[in-house]
């Protein structure tokens, strides 16, 4: 096993900038998450690792070697993609076998290697199909019974769900993380799904127009985004833009919003702050709202939807379309057209630099 070191790496294409000056260091053992727009560079940062393609400038080293002059073969990575074809006319069993079959290891040794790897996906009586006699789920875990088979150091998972239905995605998320923990792997996963960045990484990188905007645990990313964007990428924000105060910003009709984190900024620099639709709470103004919610602001509900679990409401105030989240709790629900009232917590809310 091993972990993977990416330093300062840029990659264009012509004048366009794949990746610009991109550093993570990858954990061994951990299960990390590229996470960004379409073509802000996520397959192009994986197929550096992999060595299909070379950075301009910057290095990678994967445990602690630096692999500049090792082709793809020798770097010991397993890929699962998308649209990871298998060999339709081999059994499943020898499309597993293929990479130990090509490395000319011994027949019973990879008879007993392809077994521990089909038995680990629980496709251990499958064998001896075909590829078109199994789900699309299936397939992918053939897939990926195919990519550790070989032991390698690295998995590289680009979008590996992508094709399958929600319901099986969500299976596939729980099974490739229980295999992911049983053989300790670095994973580096890409993906589009924030929900599935959330679930199943320990960290998360994510990218936007090649260059890595914010990295960390996720609930360090979705807690205290460092922009606007991570803010709104990550999950849903309401975004307040003003000046700052010193402990929160100042909107343009002089409502200050206090916010408990984000960096110092001086007194009058144009700054934003975010707040999780979740966090805030939404009341007619009858009762006070909780002693903690030093923040509100008055609205009126302009769309309310019932989702079953919660109640989404949209708040018209001043121009700005706010977003709360209620959980159902069998609680008076709120009408569209209610005047209402929103208060929350300085320590649901994060300051923001102006980007
Ligand atoms: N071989 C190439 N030649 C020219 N441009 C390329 C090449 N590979 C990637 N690009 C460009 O680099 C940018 C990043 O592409 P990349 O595939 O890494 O994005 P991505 O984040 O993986 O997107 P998606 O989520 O759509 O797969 C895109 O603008 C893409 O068009």
């Amino acid at each position: 096993m091993a972990g993977v070191q990416v330093a300062n790496v840029s990659r264009s294409f012509g004048a366009h900038r794949a990746l610009d000056n991109v550093s993570i260091d990858f954990a061994d053992g951990g299960f990390y998450a590229l996470l960004g727009p379409s073509g802000s560079g996520k397959t192009t940062l994986l197929r550096q690792i992999a060595g299909f393609d070379f950075p301009d400038t910057g290095r990678i080293a994967i445990g602690g070697e630096s692999v500049e002059r090792v082709p793809v073969e020798k770097r010991r990575i397993g890929m699962v993609f998308q649209n990871y074809a298998l060999f339709p006319n081999m059994s499943v069993a020898d499309n597993v076998a293929f990479g130990l079959s090509v490395r000319g290891e011994p027949k019973a040794s990879i008879a007993t290697e392809v077994q521990r790897a089909l038995d680990l996906v629980q496709l251990g009586k499958l064998g001896g199909r075909r590829p078109h006699q199994l789900s699309g789920g299936q397939r992918q875990r053939v897939a990926l019974a195919r990519a550790i088979v070989t032991k390698p150091r690295v998995l590289l998972l680009d979008e590996p769900l992508g094709a399958l239905d929600k319901a099986l995605r969500v299976d596939m998320q729980i099974e490739l993380k229980r295999i992911q923990r049983e053989i300790g792997i670095t994973t580096i996963f890409v993906t589009h799904d924030q929900e599935e960045a959330l679930t199943m990484s320990d960290r998360i990188g994510i990218l936007r127009d090649g260059r890595l905007v914010q990295e960390g645990p996720p609930e360090e990313i979705y807690d205290r985004p460092q922009s606007e964007f991570a803010a709104t990428f990550l999950g849903d924000a309401n975004i307040f833009r003003g000046d700052a105060t010193g402990n929160g910003i100042r909107l343009l009709d002089g409502t200050t919003i206090a916010a408990a984190s984000g960096p110092s900024l001086a007194a009058g620099a144009r700054a934003s702050c975010a707040v999780r639709p979740e966090r805030i709470q939404i009341s007619t103004g009858a009762a006070k709202p909780d002693a903690d919610n030093a923040n509100t602001l008055k609205g009126q509900v302009s769309k309310r939807i019932f989702a079953g679990n919660n109640c989404t409401y949209f708040v018209d105030r001043d121009g700005q379309t706010l977003k709360v989240i209620v959980q159902n709790t069998g609680a008076e629900r709120l009408a569209e057209g209610q005047p209402v009232v929103l208060s929350w917590s300085p320590d649901s809310t994060v300051l923001i630099a102006a980007g």
